[in-house]
């Protein structure tokens, strides 16, 4: 039967929730635990002279514990009774013992030592010979080996039964259990010096009657003696109500493996640390036990499947340490007509067998047994240096700094050693003085052990500490609210409030439009030298000029109509940042399919390349306001769509650039166009276009076509800037407008001839005034010696480009279409002096 924590208990037919140790010690507030600690300064100190019996009548447990009082009065084991019990043939020093520790049953149980020390002399077997003893009890807590003497808690000999054992340990467990105490029994010492024996005794002793002369172990003593104390309760309510909910596992550490001796097939079990609940071993079996012949039935079980193996002085050997848990946990009713509990307690006993370690004998047993051997030696070691450490005068600083992660062992034993636990230790060395160095071994570890500091409380949790809790909780509320209030209040009233998260909306947007502009690239000198735009460029603009002229008069058939939808268009671009280049007025998808349907002339179509006056022919034949606006490039549907992150601007220097809008740059800069190569422009410009369009497209995904376009002026502004420091005469300009299709007739422009202009910066005009330069497309008058008023409007941008044909009186008026189709489209208005 499996089961978890989380298991109900069931109490006059209805279930209760369980409260875990760990959740009930979270929930007490740390001044309560501090109140709870029972463990005076006195703890680990050498344990009273044995012949002077101390007597405190403060009682250990709490006056509304229902176990303290059948526990104090009626004992287990009846004082009164002459001990009976004890064997007739035990030597007086033992009797001593047993009469203390049944005194101390009572009243005297305070005496008990967090951390105890029992030391157990093993009789000397059938197959040892009868030598000198050099190991000697000195009284009942001391010894002497050889010319050295210990001193601790107790010593047991050679006479002293397991009954003894159970007195002296047991017994003072089973209360300490019940008073919600964790209690742990370490049972250790070299190979086949008793550990087994005391603990659990012969197999067969396991399903025996009780009898003080019975071989069974203190193990099955221990609850035999706990369900006894359950049921007198239980029977001796005295007007209480009090549940007990009990269960256990039983696990094995074999060569550094966890295994579950309950489901041998569970191995490598792993230990979890759970901030609630503490230590725990996943997935290992727990049994719901409710009497000892339950528990007799787990622990048969348990340790038929442990590991066992022949030492040179064990056959029987047990080759892994295992640990026997139980769990207690109880609940208290004041008076029949209650409904609630008054308190609840939880409680765990830790049962630990060690293997027996076989110093200098590994190479004698079998090969099979080296490594469990080694693995034995090794997680002893690792305990022994764990005691070393936790018994300092100066314990680490960090709790992680203690070494419980030496071993399976080790972690296990976190809480029983130096943690919330009352832990004793029963030292088993064996009267053959042939092992004179394991039972020096054995005797230091014991004394370090007694200088270890354990922090046993009572895990308990009463109806005043609920209450108090639910006070606390209540306040806390209170107080949050309170804060939520004031905070509340701090802004004003409600729409103070969205006031503050506008703000706040605000702040963000004015963050994102400046992350904007800081993506876009900078134009570097070292870019305007690579731009070259010459003759060739100029007959390829001419070409698709003239494609384009084809395509309006298919196409335009009204040209107000036509004028509207590029309007739109460029709004919607504008709108949407999703323009591709290609495609300067963003058709919707029933537009393309319209101007798909248009037969655009051959890319190779003749055209008289240096001929401006057959392209000026042309656009006069179509509406002169078109003409004025004319778009380089064609519409061509299907690479815009199919890759908008990919399109193609106009070429230069014979170079297809793919770009986005920001190419406009590479266009206005100039600085020694031509000593740039071919090959270097068209290898700077997609680096660079690459370059533009990653960092467009990271701001896609936040930027709003508004931010876009003002960090694209903002970026045009300082090539304008650029431009004025670094323009030369005899320079060409190139215009971006983004009024690209403003299609009123202008008195100027047809003085001036509406497609062909003069850009007048480099000829002065007789009189001396600046001739004004007029954009067709824009239908706006610039004065050469006033370019900040283009810079001002932002909507034009003039920048030079370098030509060395210029003969003055005409201005091709280009509108290159230079959009990666997701952000925005802007025109440009390529004035060429010729
Ligand atoms: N106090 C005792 N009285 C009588 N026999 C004992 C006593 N202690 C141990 N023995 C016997 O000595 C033998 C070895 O004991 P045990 O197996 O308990 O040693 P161990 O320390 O557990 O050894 P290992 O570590 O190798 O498992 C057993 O046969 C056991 O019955």
């Amino acid at each position: 039967m499996k089961s978890t924590a989380e298991a109900a208990v069931a109490e006059n037919g209805r279930f209760l929730g369980s409260i875990s140790t760990s959740s009930l010690r979270n929930l007490l507030p740390k001044s309560k635990l501090k109140k709870s600690i029972k463990k005076s300064n006195s703890e680990n100190t050498p344990p009273p002279d044995p012949n002077i019996i101390q007597i405190n009548n403060s009682a250990q447990f709490s006056p509304k514990s229902p176990l303290s009082k059948s526990l104090t009065s009626d004992s287990f084991v009846n004082p009164s009774d002459a001990h009976p019990q004890i064997p007739l043939s035990m030597d007086s020093s033992v009797k001593k013992d047993m009469v203390e520790s049944e005194e101390q049953n009572g009243e005297l149980t305070n005496l008990d030592p967090s951390v105890k020390v029992v030391v157990r002399i093993r009789p000397i077997n059938g197959q040892e010979k009868e030598v000198d003893r050099t190991v000697r009890k000195v009284s009942s807590d001391s010894l002497s080996v050889g010319d050295r003497k210990f001193t601790f808690d107790s010593v047991l000999d050679a006479n002293s039964s397991q009954e003894n054992v159970f007195q002296l340990i047991g017994v003072p467990l089973v209360k300490n259990a019940l008073a919600g105490f964790n209690t742990s029994i370490l049972s250790y010492g070299q190979t086949g010096s008793g550990k087994t024996y005391t603990m659990w005794g012969p197999p067969s002793a396991m399903v025996e009657d009780h009898s003080p002369a019975s071989h069974q172990g203190i193990v099955p003593r221990i609850f035999q003696m706990l369900f006894s104390e359950i049921q007198r309760e239980q029977e001796n309510s005295d007007g209480r109500q009090t549940n007990y909910q009990c269960r256990c596992s039983f696990l094995e550490i074999y060569n550094e493996q966890i295994g579950d001796l309950l489901d041998p097939t569970q191995r490598n079990l792993e230990i979890k640390d759970d901030p609630k609940n503490g230590l725990y071993v996943e997935n290992l079996t727990e049994e719901y036990v409710s009497s000892y012949e339950d528990v007799t039935q787990v622990l048969i079980k348990g340790l038929s499947s442990r590991k066992v193996g022949a030492t040179t002085v064990n056959s029987k050997s047990s080759r892994s340490h295992i640990v026997f848990t139980f769990f207690i946990e109880s609940w208290c009713k004041q008076g029949a007509s209650s409904k609630c509990f008054s308190s609840s307690k939880t409680s765990r006993i830790s049962l630990i067998d060690l293997a027996g370690l076989d110093r200098n004998k590994l190479e004698d047993v079998g090969r099979q047994h080296v490594q469990e051997g080694k693995n034995v030696k090794k997680s002893l070691s690792q305990l022994g240096y764990l005691v070393n450490t936790l018994a300092k005068e100066t314990q680490p600083e960090k709790p992680e700094d203690v070494p419980y992660g030496g071993s399976c062992l080790t972690r296990i034993l976190r809480e029983s050693l130096g943690g919330n636990a009352k832990l004793t230790v029963i030292c088993n060395i064996s009267a053959n003085n042939r092992n004179t160095s394991e039972i020096l071994s054995t005797l230091r570890f014991g004394q370090r052990v007694k200088a270890v500091r354990n922090e046993p409380v009572i895990n308990e949790i009463s109806e005043d500490d609920v209450n108090g809790l639910s006070d606390q909780i209540r306040q806390l509320k209170e107080e949050l609210i309170r804060a939520k209030s004031d905070a509340y209040n701090s802004v004003g009233s409600k729409s103070g409030y969205f006031k503050g998260w506008n703000a706040r909306e605000s702040l963000n947007q004015l963050r994102i439009s400046l992350n904007r502009s800081l993506i876009l690239p900078r134009i570097d000198n070292e870019y305007e030298e690579e731009i070259n735009i010459g003759e060739e460029d100029v007959k390829e603009l001419r070409q698709q000029l003239d494609y384009l002229d084809s395509s309006c008069e298919t196409n335009l058939r009204d040209p107000s109509d036509k004028r509207g939808s590029i309007q739109s268009s460029v709004k919607e671009s504008c709108e949407t940042d999703l323009l591709s280049e290609d495609d300067i007025h963003c058709p919707k998808e029933t537009e393309i399919e319209e101007i798909d349907e248009v037969e655009l002339p051959p890319m190779s179509s003749p055209e008289p390349a240096d001929d401006l006056s057959v392209t000026s022919k042309t656009l006069k034949a179509v509406d002169p306001s078109i003409r004025s606006s004319i778009s380089i490039s064609p519409h061509r549907r299907s690479s815009i769509l199919e890759e908008p992150t990919l399109s193609e601007s106009p070429k230069i220097a014979n170079n297809l650039r793919k770009s986005m809008a920001v190419p406009s740059a590479l266009l206005a800069s100039q600085k020694n166009v031509s000593e740039s190569s071919e090959s270097e422009v068209l290898r700077q410009s997609l680096r660079y276009s690459d370059h533009i369009r990653s960092s467009l497209h990271t701001s896609k995904t936040f930027l709003g076509p508004t931010e876009s376009l003002a960090a694209s002026l903002q970026r045009g502004l300082q090539i304008i800037d650029q431009h004025q420091h670094s323009s030369v005469p005899n320079r060409s300009s190139v215009a971006f407008s983004f009024e690209h299709l403003m299609l009123k007739p202008s008195p100027e422009a047809d003085k001036a001839n509406a497609s062909v202009q003069t850009l007048p910066n480099d000829k002065p005009s007789p009189d001396g005034s600046s001739t004004p330069v007029f954009c067709s497309s824009c239908q706006r008058k610039f004065e050469n010696n006033h370019p900040d008023e283009v810079q001002d409007s932002l909507k034009t941008w003039i920048v030079t480009v370098d030509n060395q044909q210029r003969d003055g009186g005409n201005t091709v008026c280009s509108r290159l279409a230079l959009v990666q189709g997701n952000i925005f489209s802007f025109m440009v208005c390529l004035f060429h002096t010729y």
